[in-house]
Formats: structure tokens, C-alpha cells, sequence
């Protein structure tokens, strides 16, 4: 039997696939299981900033069209990058582990760290969440828009004369950049986005066949996290317009979730913290939605 795999052509893409590939294949010495690239509209469009086109679906609306078409029978995405609401006909497994989710800072040769930052340094980021918690720490910086693979971000601080950039320490992780980090952002610094470091696995609703393949490489802890941050997200209800994020801490049987929101200018950001129990996670991400933009939208 075989296992027909989608996945985007991006480096990275490309080895989260070959690791989820590689994880089922220990568990599944039978199966055999074959790579699909894909081309999406989010690759093809490389000029225009993500803020502008919005849209996260870009990057995966023509690898669920294949995966209805039955052209493919299980795709691997970043599940940050995957919207709310699961399209219809498709649903997502439950989640092997997650990568570090934290966020990190890469900075030109000479600068350690984020109190090292010489006055109105240039750190490049797309993302309003990383933007706005940084100029919490640090309002002096100088923000400017980057896109690109990871790779060519990490070359823009060369080309376009950065003091540094802001990427998910998963991403360089894997594609094996770790020597480029200079320093991991904790968590009560900048909130990650919502499950960020963990891999989303997307196959037909009615497939229970590649379910039960899929579920031999969950791992439980990394379930617990992603429900109570994916339910904050989808809670609030957001775009990649607003800064947003969300991290899920597990000690023992209990839940430490961290849930961020702002409006569109940065100008005001709420950040609150829940406690539940474990099996509570889903319901903790919708409680704490709403007591954030309860508070939000009251102050
Ligand atoms: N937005 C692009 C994207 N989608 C997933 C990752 C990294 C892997 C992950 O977050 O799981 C990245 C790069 C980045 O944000 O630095």
C-alpha cells in the first residue's frame, strides 16, 4: 500500500515533511509512502507583503484541493499557518510533538542579544505580533516589513542592512540553521503564535484508515497545547491584520495558557494568563478568548 504525501516545495516545508514521513514509517515498516510537491499561490507571490495580501489559506488552498481530489491522501502544514476553521471535507489529526515554539532573535555579527540592541536598531519582521511585543520591551526600535524564506530573510540582514530579524526558533531548527540564533525570546516576553513549533496533518474527514495510521505518532502533551491555543484562536477570530498570539505551558495535570490580543496600530495590547486542568484545554482557549476581548474592548 501506498501513501501519497503533499507538502509545499519550501525548504522547510519540505522537511517537516520528511520528518513526519520518517516518524510513521518507525511505526509503519509496511507503508510506503511518496512525497507530492505542490505549488500554491502564496509561493508564487514573492514581491507583495503578507500583510497586504493577507489570506492565510494562500499557502495551502491548492494542496486541500488536491487532498478532496484524492490526488493526495495526507498533507503536512505548519499548523500556525493553518486558518481556524477546518475546510469542509477535510479535518486535521490529532498532532505529533511540537518543536520549540518560542520565537528567536537572529543579529548581524557583533550583537549578542536583545539589551545588546544599539538605540533605534533595524529588526526585521512581517508579523505585527512580533513587532508590537518587541517595541513593548524595546519602543526605540526600528521595525521594517521582511518576507521571504527563512534562508532569504536570514540574507536580508546582510543585503538590506539589518541589525537583526525575529523568526520561529521551529523553522531555523529544523531546516538546520540552529548556529544562526543568537538568542531564544521567552515566552512572557514575546507570546508566540498559536501553535507555533507543531505540525498540522490534514487528511479527508472520512478517512478513518489514515487516521489510525496518523494517530501512531501523537503525542499527547503536544495535543493538550494546541487545543487550548488553537481554540483561543479560533475564539478570537482574528486576521493576520491584528497582533495575536497564544502559548499553552503544561505543569502535571494542570494548564498555564497565555493568550495575546491588540488592535491593528499596536497601540493598545492585552495580555492575560488562565489556569485549568489539562482535559479542560479547549474550553480554557474559549474562556480566555473572551476575557481578553472582554477587557479589550472595555478599557
Ligand atoms: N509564517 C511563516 C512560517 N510558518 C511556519 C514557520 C515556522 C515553523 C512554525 O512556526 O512552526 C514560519 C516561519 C517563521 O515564522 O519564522
Amino acid at each position: 500500500m501506498k501513501i501519497r504525501v503533499g507538502t509545499r516545495g519550501s525548504k522547510l516545508a519540505l522537511v517537516q515533511t520528511g520528518w513526519v514521513v520518517s516518524e510513521l514509517e518507525k511505526v509503519n515498516p509496511d507503508i510506503e509512502f511518496e512525497t507530492v510537491i505542490i505549488k500554491t499561490t502564496g509561493d508564487k507571490i514573492i514581491n507583495v507583503s503578507l500583510d497586504k495580501i493577507g489570506d492565510k489559506g494562500l499557502f495551502v488552498k491548492e494542496i486541500e484541493m488536491r487532498l478532496i481530489d484524492g490526488e493526495i491522501d495526507m498533507a503536512v502544514h505548519s499548523m500556525k499557518d493553518m486558518p481556524a476553521k477546518p475546510v469542509p471535507g477535510l479535518k486535521f489529526t490529532k498532532v505529533p510533538k511540537r518543536e520549540d515554539p518560542r520565537d528567536v532573535l537572529v543579529l548581524r555579527e557583533g550583537l549578542n542579544g536583545l539589551s545588546d540592541l544599539p538605540e533605534g536598531a533595524v529588526i526585521g519582521t512581517g508579523s505585527k505580533r512580533r513587532k508590537y511585543q518587541l517595541l513593548k520591551v524595546r519602543p526605540d526600535l526600528n521595525i521594517v516589513p521582511i518576507r521571504g524564506n527563512i534562508d532569504t530573510r536570514i540574507s536580508k540582514i546582510e543585503t538590506e542592512n539589518l541589525d537583526g530579524i525575529v523568526l520561529a526558533a521551529s523553522g531555523i531548527i529544523r531546516v538546520g540553521m540552529e548556529d544562526y540564533i543568537t538568542e531564544y525570546l521567552s515566552e512572557d516576553i514575546i507570546v508566540p503564535a498559536p501553535a507555533q513549533g507543531a505540525l498540522a496533518i490534514e487528511i479527508r474527514e472520512d478517512d478513518n484508515h489514515m487516521e489510525d495510521i496518523i494517530n501512531t505518532i501523537y503525542d499527547e502533551k503536544t495535543q493538550i497545547q494546541v487545543d487550548a491555543e488553537r481554540s483561543y484562536l479560533s475564539e478570537i477570530d482574528g486576521s493576520c491584520h491584528i497582533p495575536m498570539g497564544a502559548y499553552c505551558k503544561i505543569d502535571g495535570e494542570n494548564i498555564h495558557l497565555t493568550g495575546l490580543f491588540g488592535d491593528e496600530s499596536g497601540e493598545k495590547i492585552t495580555v492575560k494568563s488562565i489556569e485549568d486542568r489539562c482535559e479542560n484545554a479547549q474550553e480554557a482557549g474559549k474562556k480566555l478568548a473572551q476575557m481578553i476581548l472582554k477587557e479589550h474592548n472595555n478599557e
